[in-house]
């Protein structure tokens, strides 16, 4: 059905059109061209008023009204429609912009099913499904899962806009192909997450396996304490490591280099004391019995490690040593393959794995070193490689590493209002065109704008919402307190009952 007809000077990049009825921004098009059909994105949508124009007081507004409202050729509805491509050649996978503009003229479709579902929606095994085109509706959308494993893939939004949302359904998805996804969960939002043989465990750091610098991190040591930091590198031997009782060695290791060296007494006593708070305090996360922590993440499932106890420093640590640690386990699995491993060590990680870190800007931060940094970008340039996937998470782009993050092959972006959130995006992203970014602003929850790699055009979805997710959803406070109030008096009632059991036995 024509519902437009191409007006004004025409380019091969976009059209003007009048439209019969308003079309909404981010609504695909056919434009029926002399060279074929072409798909076009409706790009700026305007409404205007003849009788409505120019209108100078109330009283005229409100007169022009009643003569808008009689005549029916009032209302102009103008559009301005992006050209994307031949369809059929998108259809094949390929991007081909018209030579020569549609003429003046031209008739603009409807997208039917048939135009839009090869595109969208394709069916082969590794699209799948994340939710329907936010104007097209009836138009699944699908993401190619195999890009963002082997090109990296960040969610980002503001708060509350649908990130762990989405998360959690990519979750389910590799979940049901046998997939191997670890989720870093710095909130714990995934505790309940509801997949099918979920691994969940707290995330641990066996101190045997960390360099000494790593080991005054971890155990909360001043960065500039230089003194404290040698005595504890010094301490920190070979035969501590193997060590049985591992911290009561490296107290006295501790101790003794305190002892023969001259002018380490204190730091030596204050590294002790750091030891024993640490020991104290961190006694389910510091483990120098746990073995390799690595060997605990599961092959072929989702893994989901709650670093949500661990201090911004220790995290910080832990990751870093997972990503090392997966990386060079990939590796090692890709040389066996190709037979040029040295190690006869058996490896784990023999199928491909895809590395999930919410909070990304802590971990991953502009403008400053951190360990987590350093093997992220590793995993970003060499993941491809060895078959180990980055998605980053975050809510403030702004303040993640533009390197790490122009590396991202794929992006879903949600609602963004803030401007320098909006640039940094931009500029990590040439597919982002300025008329998708000026969007951003104006999503709801859970509408994600969707570029790069596992999409073959960029698109603009509503992402179905995982129902049985109980994680990330807001608390209910007001609900909440009056359970509270109820249990009150529940106490009250049998705090009564025993006192006057009590009185009886008296
Ligand atoms: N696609 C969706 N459709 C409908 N509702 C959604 C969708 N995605 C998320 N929501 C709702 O929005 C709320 C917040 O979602 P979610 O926890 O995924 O956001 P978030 O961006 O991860 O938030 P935070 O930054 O606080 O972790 C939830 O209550 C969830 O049910």
């Amino acid at each position: 059905m024509t519902i437009g007809v191409v007006i004004g000077e025409s380019r091969p990049t976009d059209v003007t059109v009048q439209s019969s009825k308003p079309l909404s921004v981010g609504e695909y098009v056919i434009i029926d061209s002399q060279d074929g059909k072409i798909l076009g994105l409706v790009e700026k949508s305007i409404i205007s008023s003849e009788a409505l124009t120019d209108v100078r007081n109330f009283d005229e507004a409100v007169e022009s009204k009643e003569v808008a409202d009689l005549n029916s050729r009032d209302k102009n509805y103008k559009v301005k429609i992006g050209i994307l491509g031949f369809l059929d050649k998108l259809q094949r996978g390929q991007m081909i912009l018209p030579a020569v503009p549609p003429l003046p003229g031209t008739s603009i479709l409807e997208a039917t099913q048939k135009d839009l579902g090869v595109i969208f929606g394709p069916s082969s095994e590794e699209w799948i499904r994340i939710g329907s085109l936010l104007r097209n509706s009836s138009i699944e959308a699908r993401i190619n899962i195999n890009k963002i494993v082997s090109r990296h893939l960040a969610i980002l939004a503001m708060t509350g806009m649908g990130k762990s949302n989405l998360v959690s359904l990519i979750a389910r998805h590799v979940a049901s192909l046998n997939g191997t996804l670890i989720i870093f969960d710095y909130h714990n939002d995934y505790e309940n997450l509801d997949v099918p043989k979920m691994n969940y465990m707290m995330a641990k750091i066996n101190p045997r396996l960390l360099p000494a610098d790593k080991l005054a991190e971890v155990i909360e040591l001043r960065e500039n304490a230089d003194k404290q930091q040698r005595a504890l590198r010094e301490s920190f031997t070979e035969s501590v490591k193997q060590s049985k009782d591992f911290w009561q060695a490296l107290e006295e290791s501790t101790r003794s280099f305190g002892h023969m060296t001259k002018g380490y007494a204190d730091s030596a006593s204050r590294v002790l004391d750091k030891i024993d708070d640490a020991k104290h305090r961190f006694s389910d996360i510091l483990d120098p019995d746990c073995g390799d922590p690595v060997e605990l993440i599961k092959e072929g499932r989702v893994n989901v490690l709650n670093i949500s106890e661990l201090s911004e420093r220790q995290a910080n640590a832990g990751l870093a040593y997972y990503l090392q640690e997966l990386l060079q386990h990939r590796k090692n699995a890709v040389w066996e393959k190709k037979g040029k491993s040295s190690t006869k060590k058996s490896n784990k990680f023999l199928a491909p794995v895809f590395v999930i870190i919410e909070e990304a800007h802590v971990f991953i931060p502009k403008g400053e070193h951190t360990d987590t940094k350093y093997w992220a970008s590793k995993v970003a340039r060499e993941g491809r490689k060895f078959g180990i996937g980055l998605g980053v998470v975050s809510q403030r782009p702004r303040n993640i590493d533009p390197n790490v993050l122009s590396q991202m092959g794929s992006l879903a972006i949600m609602k963004i209002v803030q401007d320098d959130d909006q640039q940094q995006i931009a500029s990590a992203a040439e597919s982002l065109s300025k008329d998708l970014l000026s969007q951003l602003s104006s999503l709801n929850i859970g509408d994600a704008v969707l570029i790069g790699q596992w999409v073959n055009l960029p698109s603009i979805v509503h992402v179905d919402e995982v129902k049985s997710k109980k994680s990330g959803s807001d608390l209910n406070a007001v609900s909440e307190w009056s359970q509270t109030d109820k249990f009150k008096e529940i106490a009250k009632e049998s705090t009564k009952s025993m006192i006057q059991k009590d009185l009886l036995l008296d």
